[in-house]
């Protein structure tokens, strides 16, 4: 792994704690983890701890393998060598018990079912594959009430507009409880304006529900107002960089113009030029 740039005050040098094995109390565990597509090596010796509750913003330059990270962690693509497990457990366990839940860039609504239906198919697809899921119509209702979609529950997904089907992902992904939420650029298609708000939205969901989140983004400044941490990840192979805590007075929208803020930013950005 490779270590972390410099130990100013406002940054946690710890990239990992824990020491090893088993259930470590952390989130997601991921020890010297590699992914290799044939003979190219995506990622390469990842150890990492992510804490529980915790709001991991995800950076690097293109094709650096955060997408390939949030694939490893969700089973979708094997560790080629290394162990990656999510509250103690390997991923595919994980994955049948519904730790975690992903939302991609795209919403991937099914656009002939309605946004309460679209909620609800967690919980059909769940019981087709007799997994029993502690969540009913009433939950997504509730959910689709926090996303701010009240009244919206029979809308199809072409009478919503993109933040509204992101929103629906978003509480789609939250009905099965996972403790761990995997977003891949979620908002990155979206207006700034939109953007804001759903960060602003994400932040309340996060903090309401306790679910642990890695959030990949482009944004710097995404990164920073969302997360307690920045993962950074350089490219060829893909390996960690940095990591680094922050630790914000407050996360109104404001706070993007304060010397604190910006402070992170131009770290990150100087991280960023090493990758
Ligand atoms: N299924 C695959 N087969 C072969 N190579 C792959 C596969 N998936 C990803 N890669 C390669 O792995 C590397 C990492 O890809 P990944 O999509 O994880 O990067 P990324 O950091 O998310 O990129 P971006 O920021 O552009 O979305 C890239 O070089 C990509 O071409």
């Amino acid at each position: 792994m490779s270590a972390v740039l410099d130990q100013a005050p406002t940054t946690s040098s710890a990239l990992t704690s824990a020491t090893g094995t088993g259930d470590s109390g952390h989130a997601v565990s991921l020890r010297n983890a590699q992914v290799r597509f044939d003979r190219f090596v995506a990622l390469q010796d990842i150890s990492v701890d992510l804490e529980q509750g915790g709001f991991y913003s995800i950076l690097g330059p293109s094709g650096c393998g955060k997408s390939t990270l949030l694939r490893l962690i969700s089973d979708l693509v094997p560790a080629d060598r290394g162990e990656v497990t999510i509250h103690g457990k390997p991923t595919e366990e994980a994955r049948l018990a519904r730790e975690f839940a992903f939302v991609f860039q795209d919403a991937t609504l099914l656009p002939w079912r309605s946004v309460l239906a679209n909620v609800c198919l967690p919980l059909e697809t769940g019981r087709k594959r007799g997994v029993a899921i502690n969540a009913t119509e009433d939950d997504a209702r509730r959910l689709i009430r926090m996303v701010g979609l009240e009244g919206r529950e029979k809308a199809l997904p072409h009478e919503l507009s993109g933040g509204m089907r992101q929103r629906v992902a978003i509480a789609r992904a939250l009905i099965c409880k996972p403790k761990v939420l995997l977003m891949d650029e979620p908002f990155g298609a979206l207006d700034e304006m939109t953007r804001d708000r759903l960060n602003l939205e994400l932040l309340d969901i996060w903090r309401d529900s306790g679910v642990t989140v890695a959030f990949v983004t482009h944004s710097i400044s995404e990164a920073v107002f969302l997360g307690t941490h920045v993962l950074t990840l350089a490219a060829h192979p893909g390996r960690v960089r940095d990591l680094t805590r922050i630790e914000l007075s407050h996360r109104n929208i404001d706070i993007r113009e304060t010397p604190e803020f910006n402070a992170y930013c131009g770290r990150l950005r100087r991280v960023l030029e090493t990758c």
